[in-house]
């Protein structure tokens, strides 16, 4: 152990815990004051037909403004972790809900990620498939789904599962944040039943379904700056996953396809979420080493 310390040390160390103490009390006054928010919340949302408490759209521009504004020593990782832990336990004491995750591609980094995301409070569950999660969220009340958004390894174009009015639609798209060394860096996508009025539409998904592949394919997507995020056999022709800015409509899409010679393409919007954050290395603060 350390050296008996200095008695002006002793008092000094006295105070900063008495200073630590007073800010820790009033973060927790804070937190407690804020959970008296929440019967207030319920019956706005019932009011406007209740359903899912998740706010997609909300969540990003506050985790944006959480990033913008902070500074100092503190990580923006564990700034970050907090405030998702704060906001999805929040969302989970105004309606319960489980986090259903497809740990075909390894169980590890979901798990990581659920719990960054969503912290410990709200239920895990874990599936063998995108086609499983997907379908447990659609016959929950208000579950979420969390899916690889790259790689995806098991059941082909799972995609397809979330076509139509009442399919559950891709709603986010986590981290919010993105940066180098993210600790829960998976990129991934979240799933759950529709609820238009929270949506963020900054990036619009589409399936595309075709009866065959064309080379003018690509063209069309990336001249309608969209990029095509899977694709998989389906129905004996193929289904691309692609993304686009809030901007381009499905039928843009199908419009430019047949003008570029791609005949009998469908295409159906499949989710929609918040425009990524990207933070530079700089801005991370990452805790450096001090001398
Ligand atoms: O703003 C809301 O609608 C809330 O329910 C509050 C809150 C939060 O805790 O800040 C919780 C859930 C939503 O996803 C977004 C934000």
């Amino acid at each position: 152990m350390r050296d008996t310390p200095q008695p002006t040390l002793a008092v000094d160390l006295a105070e900063l815990r008495g200073e630590i103490d007073r800010i820790d009390l009033d973060m927790h006054r804070l937190l407690m004051q804020r959970g008296e928010i929440i019967d207030r919340l319920i019956a706005v949302k019932r009011a406007q037909g209740g359903g899912c408490a998740f706010r997609p759209d909300r969540e990003a521009q506050m985790m944006r403004a959480l990033v913008e504004r902070h500074s100092g020593l503190l990580p923006v990782d564990a700034v970050e972790g907090v405030w998702r832990v704060i906001v999805s336990t929040f969302t989970y004491v105004q309606a319960n809900y489980s986090v259903h995750a497809d740990d075909s591609g390894g169980d590890a980094q979901m798990r990581d990620s659920a719990r960054f995301h969503f912290g410990f409070t709200v239920p895990y569950v874990p599936h063998h498939g995108a086609g499983a999660v997907i379908d447990a969220v659609a016959g929950s009340r208000g579950d979420l789904g969390m899916l690889r958004a790259t790689g995806a390894l098991a059941d082909g174009a799972w995609w397809v599962r979330l076509i139509g009015e009442s399919a559950p639609k891709i709603i986010a798209r986590l981290p919010f944040v993105e940066r180098p060394d993210h600790p829960a860096g998976l990129p991934v996508f979240i799933v759950a039943r529709p609820a238009a009025d929270a949506a963020s539409r900054d990036i619009m998904l589409y399936a595309i379904n075709l009866p065959r592949w064309s080379h003018s394919i690509p063209a069309v997507v990336s001249g309608l700056e969209g990029e095509i995020l899977a694709s998989a056999p389906h129905a004996g022709g193929l289904s691309l996953m692609v993304a686009a800015p809030g901007r381009t409509e499905a039928a843009r899409f199908a419009q430019e396809l047949t003008a570029a010679g791609v005949t009998d393409a469908r295409v159906e919007p499949i989710g929609s979420h918040a425009e990524r954050y990207q933070l530079t290395e700089a801005r991370s603060g990452v805790f450096a080493p001090r001398s």
